[in-house]
C-alpha cells in the first residue's frame, strides 16, 4: 500500500493510513457503535437567529470508572457529556498513537450526511489541550476539501481529504490558519470525521470542570 504524505506548516496530511481492509472493517464497525447528537440538540447562533448544526456529532474517550471524563470546550455553552470509547474508536486511537506517537484521550466524531453539511471557518479552541497537543482527524467515506486560510494573507490551501487519510492538524497551523469543511453542490458520499484531542480539562460524571 501507497502512502502519499504531504506536509504543510506543522501539519502532515497521509494517504491510505490504515490497511484498506481494517479501514473498510473500521468504517463499517463505526455505522452500527456511533449514537450521534440530533443535530438539532446542537443549535448554533448568528445574529439572533438559530439553526441546527450542519452535521452531526458524537464525543467519546477516557472515561474514568468513577464517571469522570476529558472535556473539550470548543464553543458554545453545553457540552454533552462524553462516553466510553466503542471497540473501533479504542482500536482506532491505538492505532494513531502506535503509528504517529499521538496519544489522544478524546474523539469527537463528525458525520457529513451530504454536500450541503459543512464546517464553517473556524480555528479549534485549545483552552483544553494538553499543551501543543495536534490534532488528528482521520477520515472516512466520501472525499471532502479540507480549507486552510492563513489568518494575515487570506491565502487558501485545500487538500481533498480522502476515505483513509490522516490529517494530523499541528498547534502553529491551528495558531496561522482557520480551517474548514467546505460546502459542495457535486454529487458526494456520507463522510465521517474522527478529530482526536489529547484533552488535559477533565470533567466529572455530572459535566462540571474538576
Ligand atoms: O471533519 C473534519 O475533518 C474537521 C472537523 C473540525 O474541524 C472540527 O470538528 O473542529
Ligand atoms: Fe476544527
Amino acid at each position: 500500500m501507497s502512502h502519499a504524505h504531504i506536509h504543510f506548516s506543522d501539519s502532515k496530511y497521509t494517504t491510505n493510513f490504515l490497511e484498506p481492509a481494517v479501514a473498510n472493517k473500521a468504517y463499517k464497525n463505526l455505522q452500527q457503535e456511533i449514537q450521534y447528537v440530533p443535530r438539532q440538540n446542537l443549535t448554533f447562533t448568528i445574529y439572533g437567529k438559530t439553526f441546527p448544526l450542519p452535521r452531526d456529532k458524537a464525543f467519546y474517550g477516557d472515561v474514568d470508572a468513577d464517571g469522570s471524563y476529558p472535556l473539550y470546550r470548543y464553543g458554545g455553552k453545553d457540552y454533552p457529556p462524553v462516553q466510553q470509547w466503542t471497540p473501533t474508536l479504542q482500536k482506532l486511537r491505538d492505532l494513531i498513537h502506535e503509528k504517529t506517537g499521538h496519544f489522544c484521550n478524546h474523539v469527537v466524531v463528525n458525520k457529513y450526511v451530504n454536500g450541503n453539511d459543512h464546517i464553517g471557518l473556524h480555528k479549534d479552541k485549545t483552552r483544553d489541550f494538553v499543551n501543543d497537543a495536534a490534532v488528528c482527524t482521520l477520515s472516512f467515506g466520501g472525499t471532502r476539501i479540507l480549507r486552510l486560510k492563513h489568518d494575515q494573507t487570506g491565502v487558501n490551501k485545500d487538500f481533498d481529504l480522502e476515505h483513509n487519510s490522516l490529517f494530523i492538524l499541528g498547534s502553529e497551523t491551528n495558531a496561522n490558519y482557520k480551517h474548514s469543511i467546505v460546502k459542495t453542490s457535486q454529487d458526494c458520499d456520507i463522510r465521517v470525521s474522527l478529530t482526536f484531542r489529547n484533552i488535559a480539562t477533565r470533567a466529572d460524571r455530572q459535566g462540571k470542570v474538576l
